[in-house]
């Protein structure tokens, strides 16, 4: 039996060892294994700091988080009362089933809609689907955003937060050279509004690093001495990458002591401006992230 749901959490085993965790809360991703070279046993490529809360009271430090509808501080006036990173990441999602299990991969299925405590926030009709796939070398992850209402768009946004478990010294992330990108550790509104452009092919995250790459080619490589891994996604416009090192993380409650060592976050999303989805249709966003043997 390759998939096990117990307990708030469900948990993935592919037939050849890879296994992947996902909790109902926030519908996060906890933990994926996988070999990172040829012949080698399946060890983490999620970091979970130490102190991330792991009970529902507060969104998972680490793993891959699920921000929906608005990134960072919301701008729009339908998610004026949302915290940052919207609902997605603190409500608990519905296990919806199995959606496939044989020797090529293991996919579960969980839903989101709106419940008591998000409707006194938010307002909107919505119906969420994740996708969480396993395959031998791979994790795909895919949003489907629904619009359930009779008659009014809904605008939103969207984005896979994945820490990867690197050495934040010596990881590089690319290609982005050319892209205009917004900075958000520029201390003042007008400069953290103002693009940049991308003079690296790729990027490190040896300082501390929050760019927000608009309209981005969708394809990045992570690549370190010991590893690589490539990320393809669909419908995801931007890719935010951030590292907060000493300077910004010693500042993050749940963030342990040196995490930001043994980490880099390469988000894909929809991250500036706003999808728009008409009444009744439906969106759908998707990462596949490889491991390249
Ligand atoms: O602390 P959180 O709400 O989980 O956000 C963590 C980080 O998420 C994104 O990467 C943003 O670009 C950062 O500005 C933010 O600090």
């Amino acid at each position: 039996m390759p998939i096990k749901h117990d307990l708030g959490k469900i948990v993935l085993q592919h037939p050849k060892g890879p296994s992947a965790e996902v909790l109902l809360y926030g519908a996060t991703i906890v933990s994926w294994t996988s070999p990172i070279s040829a012949g080698a046993q399946p060890t983490e490529r999620l970091f979970v700091s130490a102190k991330a809360a792991l009970d529902g009271t507060k969104p998972v430090r680490g793993g891959i988080p699920v921000v929906f509808p608005c990134f960072g501080a919301p701008t729009h006036p339908d998610h004026a009362k949302l915290s940052q990173h919207g609902f997605g990441r603190n409500q608990v999602w519905k296990f919806d089933g199995v959606v496939l299990d044989n020797q090529a991969g293991v996919s579960v299925r969980l839903t989101l809609e709106p419940n008591p405590e998000i409707s006194a926030k938010y307002t909107k009709a919505f119906h969420l689907a994740y996708v969480v796939t396993l395959a031998e070398h791979q994790l795909s992850t895919d949003l489907h955003v629904t619009n359930t209402s009779v008659g009014e768009d809904l605008e939103f946004q969207a984005l896979l937060h994945n820490y990867f478990h690197v050495p934040s010294k010596d990881v590089s992330v690319g290609p982005l050279k050319n892209l205009n990108y917004y900075d958000k550790t520029e201390a003042t509104d007008e400069a953290r509004a103002t693009a940049k452009v991308e003079s690296r092919d790729r990027v490190d995250v040896k300082a501390y690093t929050d760019s927000v790459y608009d309209s981005a080619p969708g394809e990045y490589d992570i690549t370190w001495p010991a590893g690589h891994l490539h990320i393809s996604t669909k419908n995801f416009k931007d890719v935010v990458v951030w590292n907060p090192q000493a300077e910004a993380g010693s500042k993050i409650g749940d963030m342990e002591a040196g995490g930001w060592d043994s980490f880099v976050c390469v988000e894909p999303g929809i991250a500036r401006g706003f999808e728009i989805l008409g009444a009744g249709k439906t969106w759908v966003g998707q990462q596949v992230i490889s491991v390249k043997l």
